[in-house]
């Protein structure tokens, strides 16, 4: 493991629970400050955990049935998709979301401040982008700040040739019950439904669930998530990002596609920080590219 001192509040764990059948190990980072608990998986660079002090419900979304295996997705908390978004715009894409979700990230740097933030800094091996004809020498970097706040910045900066991509943090969040969660910010935004195949929809006023949602909205926005029943705003304020994709898979499809328990569904929706589909980015040689998002509670 890499040979980087933690500040108080981090805490290496070799040994966080793992269900790979290859017996991999599953290293976690994790957080517990005085402004919050975390974790993070250097499997996916996956924040799974965030929990400021005082929050008597998870901010994010975890499936009890979450697949901890070196060649899988976690089900939950942020996965990074890079260099596409699910199966990019060519629709054949193959694995779902791009490369980074699937790698083991290395750790870099870990730091805190006197006010009782931690951060994280953590690579995508060279090797891992060496297979991907997207960006093949771009350096892409994953830094977490957790406080009261969460804040996560996707960093890839181009190597010697130009390159293009799709990017995403695949946010997961808990909601009391997502028929009765809305969505705001969208007001007016242009999106693409994926479960009718309709493009150019005009949305109007908040975002609400009574079925399979699946749609890829141009916005620039920031979002919230309201939710009546834990009584609570979720707030999404977003940077670098071009398009904002909302998903829940409902009954029907949670348990057999999305290997997600029984009625887990309803306590879950993804709004997701994401440059997709006609979004995608574009940097000449050396050029850099920052997607950020702070996530609060109010
Ligand atoms: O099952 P996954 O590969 O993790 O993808 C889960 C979901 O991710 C995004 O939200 C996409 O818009 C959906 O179409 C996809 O089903």
């Amino acid at each position: 493991m890499q040979d980087i001192t933690l500040p108080e509040g981090l805490r290496l764990n070799e040994e966080s629970p793992t269900n790979d059948q290859s017996g991999a190990g599953f290293a976690t980072i994790d957080v517990s400050t005085r402004l919050c608990t975390g974790r993070i998986h250097l499997h996916g660079a996956q924040v799974t955990a965030w929990q400021p002090r005082g929050a008597s419900e998870p901010v994010f979304w975890q499936s009890a049935q979450a697949k901890l295996a070196s060649d899988k997705a976690i089900r939950g908390g942020v996965p990074i998709s890079f260099p596409w978004f699910a199966d990019g715009r060519s629709h054949n894409q193959k694995p779902a979301h791009g490369l980074a979700r699937l790698a083991d990230w290395k750790l870099v740097d870990a730091s805190s401040t006197p006010g009782g933030e931690v951060t994280v800094r953590l690579r995508l091996d060279d090797e891992t982008l060496a297979k991907s004809k997207f960006a093949p020498d771009a350096e892409v970097t994953l830094v977490v700040t957790m406080g009261v706040a969460v804040q996560m910045s996707l960093v890839v900066r181009a190597g010697s040739a130009a390159c293009h991509f799709e990017d995403a943090m695949h946010n997961y969040f808990h909601v009391g019950d997502v028929t009765r969660a809305s969505v705001k910010g969208l007001d007016a935004a242009r999106y693409l439904d994926k479960v009718s195949g309709r493009d150019g929809q005009l949305q109007e006023g908040p975002v609400t669930f009574s079925g399979e949602t699946d749609r890829v909205y141009q916005s620039v926005a920031s979002t919230s998530i309201v939710d009546p029943v834990l009584n609570r705003t979720i707030r999404i304020e977003k940077s670098g990002s071009e398009s904002t994709v909302v998903w829940n898979p409902w009954s029907k499809r949670s348990e057999k596609d999305f290997g997600m328990a029984p009625g887990e569904w309803q306590q879950m929706v993804c709004v997701e920080t994401a440059n997709a589909l006609a979004d995608e980015v574009y940097l000449e040689a050396g050029e850099k590219h920052v997607l950020s998002q702070v996530i609060s509670l109010g």
